[in-house]
């Protein structure tokens, strides 16, 4: 029977989250079940909590790891991170989460802890990410976990600080797309394709203020782990999130994790989570189909994800594109990346291939990749092939099926888990110019390493790239073994036996693990305010401030780009402080320095902000669409406002970026691309300053004040905590009743979710895990 007030899965998550709702209507708190936490983007959050003397108000929603800064060498003579990390800066990041989750009470799993992994690894692995809840980490990536229909998105520090204090965030409602992908996949074609596919039809902006839905059939007929790849990449087609509709493929994966529900309350919870699906007749903003037979092994040659094109095409020749900003991103990326326009692509030869990242590095990749390397070793051109699990449990399954000798022996290098290659915050890093098949998300200029070249494909593609020693079409390769039982292809029966054994250590400990609620609650705080506290001081919940904006008449810097992603705003070697202040010189930093040949020094280039009086600027205009698109790093705004930049007017801007720059009291202003070619950008040009007027919505003439844009869009709340210099933390905890009314509510309601990551027993003493490795000591 159809629905009489038919919801979308977004609506419905999201209804079943909200806390309050604001007087304006547009902006809704909303409850948080899961938090995720890494090192890179935790530190000035939990900074910002001692500060204020606030506490983590659910440390039981929240679980931390390291990921983004660990070398992924041998751990065998692990002792201490102290000793273990070489790079200064990645230390420290590394060793102040390791005291703040002491100080704040929160779930680890340090580098000596088996569990340990690329948070939108271990979230899924351990049960903590389940159907219908809400999850955020400050990582763009945390899209992954919409594969379970979860509503799953990347925040940045302020709003994993204001999540950490008061379990909420504030959210408006997105706009609902989906993505239906209609009929079956062909032979060989997998959700990375299929994902490079999608980006590659909708645009890197293309679902731009929008959650995505993936449906059909051919996405009901994925894995979970083949579904979180394409959520994982949802952020890369510039979506707030990505979900997928729970189903019986969802159940039977999260059953028996070591944090889902048990007995009754998976009974409960699967009841619940069987209502969660888009209605028939639910009203969709956007809704594209795609033929799923349409899609071929797809691979990107630019810097864009979007840049994704069929292995069997050729490079793009930009002779052929009229739109001159189109035309001049082509001819730029063909030139960082050392391509030739009309070079087919599997003529292209690689130096080196990643196998990882959070897209790509659970164990039906590595199954994957093995099965293509299984016999054969890689190409003499190719200097090196980084396999990297998502997990030290995916690493341990991959050992007991032999994937680690295939790959060995097939001149590949065997790590241990984490980010590694996919963004180099460690040291493995791509050198200048090094072309790189890379199973990871995103192609930006200088994301592997300074000048690196990235070309995102499947595990499998990326596998044969490097035994051929240049692109391959997979439907092409010549496997060892046709046989697919010789590369131990398991049955679902046989899998559930190899991870039962990878999890041995942890039954045991989940063994006496109550199953009543009652008894689940046993060591969950009744209220917050028994939550260990890193400073018992005053709990200040006055409303604080950030700098306010009003009206700004300021040196206007034009910026002629589309895409200008996080990366390169902020590049990742400036990630690594602890701090929000000293990011100047990192701004734009590739583009703003080069190194002299001789001296080997910085120099500056003539990129527009080195450019007379526009090193002054406060506003930047941007012509090209999806400015700040791409990763979570606050370091964003921040970098922009040491700078001195208050205001950022584009077409359009990354979500993330848009919300971190409004909690740092930078003003982003949309407007269309036409006004600003028309209207702004001939002012600007002319050497005149632009006056932006928050409170009137306006932007003058900074000379004449003639109004060149009238009534620009911006939310009501967002607009009364910019002009008023408004902390929303303060804010939210003056809410505080209805966050209790919201709990008391949830723990009834939906039991199921209580006791998260506290379920995780702490190890006994020193025991050896079955990997070897010693489990965490608590
Ligand atoms: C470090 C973090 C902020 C970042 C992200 O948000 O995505 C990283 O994971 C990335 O992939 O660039
Ligand atoms: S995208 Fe890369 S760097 Fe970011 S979380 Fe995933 S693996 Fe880590």
């Amino acid at each position: 029977m159809a629905a009489s007030n038919p919801k979308t899965l977004y609506d419905k998550v999201f209804e079943d989250h909200i806390v309050h709702k604001d007087d304006s209507g547009s902006s809704y708190l909303l409850y948080i079940d899961r938090h995720l936490v890494h090192e890179v983007t935790s530190p000035q959050a939990f900074e910002g909590l001692k500060n204020a003397g606030r506490t983590v108000r659910r440390s039981d929603c929240t679980l931390a790891t390291v990921d983004h800064n660990i070398p992924t060498i041998t751990r065998k003579n692990f002792k201490n991170v102290s000793t273990f990390i070489d790079q200064d800066d990645s230390r420290l990041q590394v060793e102040t989460l390791e005291q703040n989750v002491k100080d704040f009470g929160v779930t680890y799993f340090g580098m000596d802890d088996g569990r340990q992994g690329i948070v939108h690894v271990i979230g899924p692995e351990q049960g903590f990410t389940l159907p219908g809840t809400t999850v955020v980490c400050g990582d763009s990536h945390t899209s992954t976990h919409g594969a379970f229909g979860a509503l799953a998105f990347g925040i940045g520090t302020s709003e994993v600080e204001h999540v950490l204090a008061t379990q909420t965030i504030i959210q408006a409602k997105s706009k609902n797309m989906r993505i239906t992908i209609d009929g079956d996949l062909s032979e060989g074609i997998t959700s990375k394709d299929l994902v490079l596919h999608v980006i590659g039809v909708i645009g890197t902006a293309g679902g731009t203020g929008c959650v995505i839905e993936f449906a059909g059939k051919a996405i009901e007929n994925l894995s979970m782990e083949a579904r979180m790849s394409i959520c994982n990449m949802s952020i890369e087609g510039g979506a707030r999130a990505g979900m997928i509709k729970p189903d019986q493929t969802t159940f039977d994966y999260v059953k028996g994790r070591p944090l889902a529900p048990k007995g009754v309350e998976w009974e409960k919870a699967v009841k619940y989570w069987k209502t969660l699906h888009s209605d028939e007749g639910a009203y969709f903003d956007y809704d594209i189909k795609i033929a799923a037979s349409d899609i071929v092994p797809t691979i990107t040659w630019g810097n864009s994800p979007q840049d994704a094109l069929p292995i069997t095409a050729a490079v793009p020749d930009p002779s052929t594109v009229t739109d001159p900003i189109k035309k001049d991103g082509m001819e730029r990326a063909l030139k960082y990346q050392g391509l030739t326009p009309n070079t087919k692509l599997v003529d292209i030869k690689i130096d080196k291939a990643f196998i990882g990242s959070c897209t790509n590095s659970r164990i039906e990749d590595l199954r994957a990749a093995a099965k293509v390397a299984k016999g054969h070793k890689k190409a003499d051109n190719v200097k090196l092939v980084l396999v990297v699990p998502g997990s030290g449990l995916i690493k341990a399954q991959a050992e007991k099926e032999g994937l680690d000798k295939i790959f060995e022996a097939a001149g590949f290098s065997w790590r241990e888990a984490g980010c590694s290659m996919c963004l180099g915050m460690n040291p493995d890093i791509l050198d200048p110019e090094e072309r790189c098949a890379s199973t990871s998300n995103r192609n930006f200029e200088g994301r592997q390493g300074a000048r690196s070249r990235s070309h995102l494909m499947s595990p499998a593609m990326a596998a044969a790239a490097a035994i051929k020693g240049h692109f391959t079409d997979i439907r092409e390769f010549d496997y060892i073994n046709h046989d697919e039982a010789a590369i131990q292809i398991h049955t679902e029966e046989e899998d559930k036996a190899l991870q039962d054994a990878v999890y041995e250590h942890e039954k045991e400990i989940i063994e006496d693990t109550p199953t009543t609620e009652a008894e689940r609650l046993y060591d969950i705080p009744k209220s917050s305010s028994t939550e260990p506290a890193a400073k018992k001081a005053k709990i200040d919940d006055t409303v604080g401030g950030m700098d306010k904006f009003t009206v700004l008449t300021g040196i206007t810097a034009p910026l002629e780009k589309a895409n200008v992603d996080t990366d390169a705003i902020i590049p990742k070697q400036f990630l690594k402080t602890i701090k929000r202040t000293g990011l100047k010189t990192g701004l734009f930093y590739e583009a703003r320095f080069t190194k002299d040949p001789e001296t080997g020094k910085d120099v500056e280039t003539d990129f527009v902000l080195n450019v007379g009086d526009y090193r002054k600027a406060e506003i930047l205009l941007v012509t090209g669409d999806n400015f700040g698109c791409g990763s979570s790093r606050e370091h964003a705004p921040w970098a922009l406002k040491d700078f001195g930049i208050k205001c950022m007017i584009a077409p359009s801007f990354g979500d993330i970026f848009y919300n971190n720059s409004c909690k740092n009291g930078l003003l982003p202003i949309r407007i269309p691309q036409e006004v600003i070619k028309e209207k702004l950008y001939p002012v600007v040009k002319a050497g005149f300053q632009l006056t932006v007027d928050l409170p009137k919505q306006e932007i003058r003439h900074g000379e004449t004040d003639e109004v060149l844009v009238e009534n620009f869009d911006i939310e009501e709340f967002r607009k009364h905590c910019l002009v008023n210099g408004l902390d929303d933390i303060g804010l939210t905890l003056q809410k505080e009743d209805f966050i209790k009314k919201f709990e008391e509510v949830r723990r009834d309601k939906y039991s199921f979710l209580e006791g998260g990551s506290k379920l995780i027993k702490p190890a006994k003493g020193t025991k050896k895990s079955v990997y070897g490795l010693k489990t965490q000591e608590w």
